[in-house]
């Protein structure tokens, strides 16, 4: 008997493969859209754009390395990072418990507490790059 005849099939792999770089991009949109969402409305993360933007600033100024700039820059992204972690875990409890609950004050605490711990080395790695270029500069040049 004569088989029917059948559709020729489309090449599964690059449907695939097109489908996977959609959704790769679309995960980049989402991305973007939650640090819009963080910068838009955390006051904190405005300030830490600004003094990172500062930092970076007088990083070109003071001539630091390569290396500082490395340390300037992984000191930014981490206090960005606890931030917009902060940022989601606060979505999550007042959603979760929109209410007064002693965990929920908890939760909350810890992420503001990671936020002030990354804050404080922040600062500890700003005074030992900055620190020594700005004596030289104060101390040295005058
Ligand atoms: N549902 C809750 N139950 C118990 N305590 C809460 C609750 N929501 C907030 N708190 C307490 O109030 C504090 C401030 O909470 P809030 O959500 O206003 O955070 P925030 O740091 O002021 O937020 P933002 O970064 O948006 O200004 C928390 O650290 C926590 O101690």
């Amino acid at each position: 008997m004569k088989q029917p005849k059948q559709a020729p099939r489309a090449p599964l792999h690059k449907h695939t493969s097109r489908n996977e770089f959609s959704k790769f991009l679309a995960g980049f949109g989402f991305a973007f859209q939650g640090l819009w969402y963080a910068i838009r409305t955390q006051r904190n993360v405005r300030v830490h754009l600004a003094m990172a933007i500062l930092a970076i600033l007088l990083g070109v100024f003071l001539h630091i390395s390569a290396v500082e700039f490395a340390l300037v820059f992984i000191a930014i992204s981490g206090v960005f990072i606890a931030e917009m972690m902060n940022t989601a875990i606060e979505l999550c409890v007042d959603l979760a418990s929109p209410n007064y609950h002693p965990l929920a004050k908890v939760a909350k605490d810890v992420a503001a507490g990671a936020v002030l711990v990354n804050a404080i080395l922040s600062i500890i790695i700003a005074l030992f790059i900055f620190g020594p270029h700005l004596w030289a500069l104060l101390f040295h040049t005058l």
